[in-house]
């Protein structure tokens, strides 16, 4: 689903606008604080994210996520500090918690997309796109107030979705409740609009969204930025986990000989020879490969003759323990790296068990 970008330096209507050349782009937060109910819930929170940025805020339950994501978008006024929007586009948000108001997904869809603006036709073609994208089905004509959860978190992310990128995009856990498929259609979703210059500010402790997201982390305790880690922190974790099981005839120093070159090239983790076939002289093998490394190895692995079982879903490299009590993210990684290389985990698997 591709969406236009409306260009910087115009307005909604086409017109130029002479002094978008002049401002800076994004939102900040400069030193906000803010008291619910008498009770300190943001201390001095300091947060900058440009356009075309995605910020991921993790934190404890009670750290002050949602009540930042709200500051941001408008619905609370701080109490000290400055919120300085360069955004002059709009704000869409998907906070928590989507009421169950007497309508069908359709209408509350339409009503949302009409109160926000957007011309008939192109709301059509929105809800339908994004109701198709992100498996909606029958719920269309459902009641919100009959909805399972996920369903309605859907909708929740659709009315969110129905501006079309660009601006700022405001989500309290988005991938919460839903099933696989529809969380992969999100992420590969806001990755497009990241990439179009939507700034994405959401709350979410999915370690997959985080590596695949997030330019920036703010760890949140007690309404207090505890750490800030930035792309290059994130990248320094290296690259979600494939695994692949494959079937191959032969001895292990046979493959060993045929796969050396795929043993020692970067991206290839481990292999374990996971279990043999006596009656067809076949042993069954477990790669654990880096992603983008993935396609090369299968294609490897077929053209010396081997087959392929299966290819498992990504393993994320982010430890959320780590990263909620406030260890850097590549912390845990480098840990493991220095066990792993102490037991030369990589090649001892394969050759230790040659028969
Ligand atoms: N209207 C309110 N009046 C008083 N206290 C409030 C109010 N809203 C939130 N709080 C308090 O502010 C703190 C932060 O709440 P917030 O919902 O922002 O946390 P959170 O990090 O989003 O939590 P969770 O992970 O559970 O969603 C909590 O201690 C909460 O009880």
């Amino acid at each position: 689903m591709r969406w236009g970008k409306r260009r910087t330096g115009c307005e909604a209507d086409g017109t130029k606008n002479e002094e978008a050349g002049k401002l800076p782009e994004g939102i900040s937060l400069q030193h906000v604080s803010k008291r619910l109910g008498g009770v300190s819930v943001l201390n001095g929170i300091n947060l900058h994210v440009e356009a075309g940025e995605c910020a991921v805020l993790v934190g404890r339950n009670g750290s002050g996520k949602s009540t930042l994501l709200r500051t941001l978008a408008g619905f609370l006024v701080p109490d000290h500090g400055v919120v300085c929007q360069a955004i002059k586009e709009k704000k869409m948000y998907a906070l928590d918690g989507l009421p169950r108001l007497p309508f069908t997904s359709g209408e509350y869809l339409w009503e949302m997309g009409r109160i926000r603006g957007i011309r008939p036709a192109l709301l059509r073609q929105r809800i339908n796109e994004l109701s198709e994208f992100l498996f909606l089905g029958s719920a269309l004509d459902q009641k919100l107030s009959l909805l399972s959860k996920g369903t309605l978190q859907k909708v929740n992310l659709i009315q969110a979705m129905l501006p079309g990128p660009d601006g700022l995009m405001l989500l309290d856990e988005p991938l919460s409740g839903l099933d696989l498929p529809a969380q992969e259609a999100v992420v590969t979703l806001l990755q497009q609009w990241k990439k179009q210059g939507t700034s994405i500010v959401t709350a979410c402790h999915e370690p997959l969204f985080i590596e695949r997201m997030a330019d920036q982390v703010y760890v949140l305790q007690n309404g207090c930025v505890l750490r800030h880690w930035k792309r290059a922190d994130l990248k320094e974790l290296g690259e979600p986990i494939v695994h692949i099981q494959s079937l191959m005839k032969g001895s292990n120093m046979e493959l060993l000989n045929t796969y050396s070159k795929l043993v020692e090239q970067k991206g290839v983790l481990q292999i374990h020879r996971h279990g043999e076939m006596h009656d067809r002289n076949e042993v069954v093998w477990d790669w654990k490969v880096e992603r983008s490394t993935t396609d090369y190895v299968i294609h490897e692995i077929i053209a010396a003759g081997g087959s392929i079982v299966s290819v498992l879903q990504e393993e994320s490299r982010v430890h959320m323990e780590h990263l909620l009590e406030g260890h850097h993210p590549a912390d845990h990684r480098k840990k493991s790296a220095t066990e792993s290389a102490s037991s030369h985990s990589r090649l001892d698997t394969m050759e230790g068990e040659s028969p």
